[in-house]
């Protein structure tokens, strides 16, 4: 499905304009003007899956965060926006093919890490309370409890519980179970398992943070399927070789000037993964 059609960043005339007509030039910092007039990106063309390539410092979590603040896309987490982002986007300019959908949002690494450490803090919270019930335990089952009127009914409730039932039983009874444990990969594909809905658009920072291989493979499934059977578009910024390759995907090269399309087997850093295999092509015989 296509949503954002296309999306072009102020031009160089643009930004030149707007220094021009600012009265003062006490920043050192105009983040994120100066960043894209010398790498001649033209007018982004999106299609169902559309990714973004480039080397570190290339411009791709920039380009997504630009694209994600000018449509007003929903983020999990703050985005710390510099002085000058807002007089930035207001030089931006995009097509929509239809009305963007409501639950369409970026997702970076930091939501990814919010949601690990959601879990880590709730079961947290459940081992605290576990030492709470441990000591409760003890102290019905063995504390000179002494009955005096109704008023007690709730303690000779528990102290009786107590003695009928070993601690393990008594605290399992008492405390809600821990949320599953899963690893820092597990925990990513879940979370990407259950955010992705049907019929939006979403931006994605380099979902691969923290996947294994298999895992990314994984994740390269439920982004074709949500594109291709589930109404979605995605605009993806990657350096994974399994992202890169996902089937019919348009990717963009930012360190190219002018930026073009590329496939994905054209890829440096695509490329740097096959030689590698190919120079130790022996080892796995
Ligand atoms: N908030 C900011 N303020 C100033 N400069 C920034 C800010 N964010 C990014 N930059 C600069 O913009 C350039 C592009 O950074 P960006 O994070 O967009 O690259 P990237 O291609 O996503 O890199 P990586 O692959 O390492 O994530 C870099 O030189 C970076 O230092």
């Amino acid at each position: 499905m296509l949503y954002l059609e296309d999306f072009t960043l102020a031009s160089e005339n643009d930004e030149w304009d707007f220094f021009l007509k600012q009265k003062s030039r006490a920043f050192s910092d105009y983040y994120p003007f100066q960043l894209f007039p010398d790498k001649q990106v033209p007018t982004l063309q999106f299609e169902p899956v559309t990714i973004l390539y480039g080397d570190n410092g290339s411009g791709k979590s920039s380009l997504l965060n630009i694209i994600a603040e000018k449509l007003g896309l929903t983020r999990g987490t703050l985005y710390n926006r510099s002085s000058f982002f807002e007089d930035y986007l207001t030089l931006c300019d995009y097509t929509m093919h239809v009305p963007l959908p409501e639950k369409s949002a970026i997702m970076t690494s930091d939501e990814v890490f919010n949601h690990m450490l959601n879990l880590r803090a709730l079961n947290q919270g459940i081992d605290d309370k576990r030492e709470d019930i441990f000591k409760d335990y003890l102290d019905h089952k063995f504390g000179d409890f002494h009955y005096r009127n109704l008023d007690d009914y709730d303690e000779l409730r528990k102290t009786l519980e107590a003695r009928r039932k070993t601690q393990s039983r008594y605290t399992r009874e008492h405390l809600q179970k821990n949320v599953t444990e899963r690893s820092n990969g597990e925990s990513a594909m879940q979370f990407f398992a259950q955010w992705i809905q049907d019929n939006q658009l979403y931006l994605l920072d380099e979902p691969e943070n923290s996947l294994s291989p298999a895992r990314q493979q994984e994740l390269v499934r439920l982004l074709a399927d949500s594109a291709r059977f589930f109404g979605c578009q995605f605009i993806i910024a990657t350096h994974s070789p399994f992202l890169l390759a996902l089937k019919g995907a348009k990717i963009y090269d930012l360190d190219t000037v002018p930026v073009i399309t590329k496939r994905w087997y054209e890829l440096p850093e695509v490329q740097v993964y096959a030689e590698f295999f190919a120079t130790n092509r022996d080892k796995f015989n």
